[in-house]
């Protein structure tokens, strides 16, 4: 393929909130960002966070039509901007992870034959059997999760085979439960995609596959064959193969850009689309990951995420195939209570202002007085908990703590946990570890500070927020470039991270005694509520 194209390279990212989409030119240099936010630009579909919370609070799911209405209104703006779509060589993206897509019978003769003169969301809102689709927020399978383990002998053999144990927001799981619940929608379901390969499919104007890297999040794909399991399909629901086409590598170019895409905004008839992918193996790609780095993303989600060399499935977070390099793999864990529950903290206790959050947050000191508060708004991956928890320095279950102390007991709590869950999953910490962090709250250098003190590890940024986004540019321009071309050689041009918080000496002292008392905590409020919340 071409080596020093003068094209462009477009990536999307389909999050939970927002709709984004980044273009670089082949210096790597951005030249395009834009956004589409959910909750304001698409106020119809009474989104909060992007999603639907149903009542029981366990069930978590978002309007697809509303995607599709997004990307409407996204390559809209795009337009209106001058973007000139005819520069673009090749595009990609992602989507956020587990989240499920049902086209209902019938869909696959719309999709292929779109008329350019009418928005996606006129053509294809209908076209959906399940037209709120569970996402990873969701919460409502455990007994679900129980079931398929059971089926194939186990949790941990459900992991050996998947990367994970079953979890509540994987997309099998959420399948069984549809097909226990929705048995009439499931049979009049044609495709199932997953967020990502129902966007690619948007652009491709036809079902898109799902690549290794996001299939090894659904508890279905063998990450080591990468092909689906039967016997873990089978555990999920009849005649599911069918419905999910055959799993691609991430790299691999699925097809042109469609005839619609070409009419409607004039990219050109060789657009290069490749495979979308999860949204943090596409952060692991645009933030030019090495093996060795820890990846912090504050999103959404907060999500630990490395490259590892070979597959270590245990019973504690995720192993996916790795998305630029199918022969290796990513380690994964997920926190669900992250930005909209530090953004709830400061609205009650800061005045709704990140400067008083910050403020707060150095009047408590390191530590926090011992002061220890959970804060599970919604059910936690791990432990699957829902409530708030306070206790002082004696353990000793509280109402309330100071401003301060609530501000500096979010970030705490938080952040010991992760590293908890992280060395769980045998993640070591060396001296000259990089952990890089990524997403809307690494903007926040107080955040960033406690995770360095946490950690006991410098924390590094880079200066490109939308490493999801950028990810799909890269992966673009790496299979437009050719995959004999190493991908540290197509990003050669990026930003090196910058160092913005040092581990303060002396702390690990504090935080070696308060993470110990947390894990004790933690195991009791989990043993007294694990799954009385469905
Ligand atoms: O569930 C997750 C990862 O396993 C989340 O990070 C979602 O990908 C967020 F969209």
């Amino acid at each position: 393929m071409a080596e020093n194209c003068r094209g462009y390279f477009l990536g999307f990212d389909f999050s939970t909130q927002q709709l984004k989409a980044l273009a670089v030119d082949e210096s790597l240099k951005v030249v395009l960002e834009e956004y589409v936010k959910f909750d304001t630009d698409l106020p119809e579909f009474k989104t909060y966070g992007g999603v639907h919370i149903h009542d029981n609070k366990v069930t978590i799911t978002s309007p697809t039509a509303m995607w599709i209405k997004a990307l409407d209104l996204l390559l809209d703006k795009m337009k209106k901007s001058g973007f000139d779509f005819s520069k673009v060589v090749a595009l990609s993206g992602d989507g956020q992870q587990h989240g499920s897509v049902y086209w209902k019978k019938g869909a696959r003769n719309k999709l292929t034959s779109l008329s350019p003169d009418k928005p996606l969301y006129d053509q294809l809102k209908d076209e959906f059997s399940i037209p709120e689709s569970p996402i990873w927020m969701d919460a409502s399978t455990t007994r679900q999760c129980r079931e398929v383990e059971a089926a194939v002998g186990g949790a941990m053999r459900l992991a050996e085979i998947t990367g994970s144990r079953g979890f509540e927001r994987f997309t099998g799981i959420q399948i069984r439960k549809i097909y226990q619940t929705k048995q009439e929608a499931y049979e009049n379901t044609e495709r199932i995609s997953l967020v990502s390969s129902f966007a690619a499919s948007l652009l491709i104007g036809d079902y898109a596959p799902i690549d290794f890297s996001d299939g090894s999040g659904m508890n279905l794909l063998d990450i080591r064959t990468k092909s689906w399991s039967a016997e873990v399909l089978e555990a999920c629901a009849p005649d599911l193969a069918s419905k999910l086409g055959e799993p691609v590598p991430s790299h691999q170019v699925i097809g042109n850009i469609s005839s619609y895409m070409v009419s409607r905004y004039h990219f050109s008839p060789d657009c290069k689309v490749v495979a979308f992918t999860g949204d943090n193996p596409a952060s692991l790609a645009g933030l030019a990951a090495r093996q060795g780095d820890i990846i912090v993303s504050l999103g959404s989600s907060d999500v630990i995420f490395l490259w590892l060399p070979s597959a270590t499935p245990g019973l504690t977070g995720h192993i996916l195939v790795n998305p630029l390099d199918p022969e290796s793999y990513m380690g994964l864990i997920c926190f669900k209570n992250s930005s909209l529950t530090r953004e709830k903290i400061r609205d009650l206790y800061a005045e709704g202002s990140w400067e008083k959050f910050e403020q707060l947050l150095k009047a408590a000191p390191k530590g926090n007085h011992g002061n220890i508060g959970i804060y599970f708004d919604t059910a936690e991956v791990q432990p699957v908990v829902m409530g708030t928890f306070r206790f002082n320095e004696n353990d000793e279950q509280v109402e309330r703590f100071s401003n301060e102390s609530e501000v500096r007991a979010v970030l705490e709590s938080q952040f010991m946990a992760r590293l908890v869950y992280a060395r769980k999953c045998g993640l070591q910490i060396g001296p000259d570890a990089r952990v890089i962090a990524t997403g809307g709250a690494s903007v926040n250098k107080a955040i960033l500070q406690v995770i360095a003190d946490i950690f006991n590890s410098s924390v590094y940024v880079t200066d490109v927020p939308n490493s999801a986004a950028l990810g799909g540019c890269y992966r673009a321009k790496h299979a437009w470039q050719g995959l004999d071309t190493p991908f540290t050689d197509v990003v050669k041009n990026h930003p090196d991270p910058v160092c913005v918080a040092s581990h303060t000496p002396g702390v690990e002292k504090i935080y070696d005694l308060l993470q110990a008392r947390y894990e004790k905590l933690e195991e009791m409020i989990a043993a007294n509520y694990e799954n009385k919340i469905v």
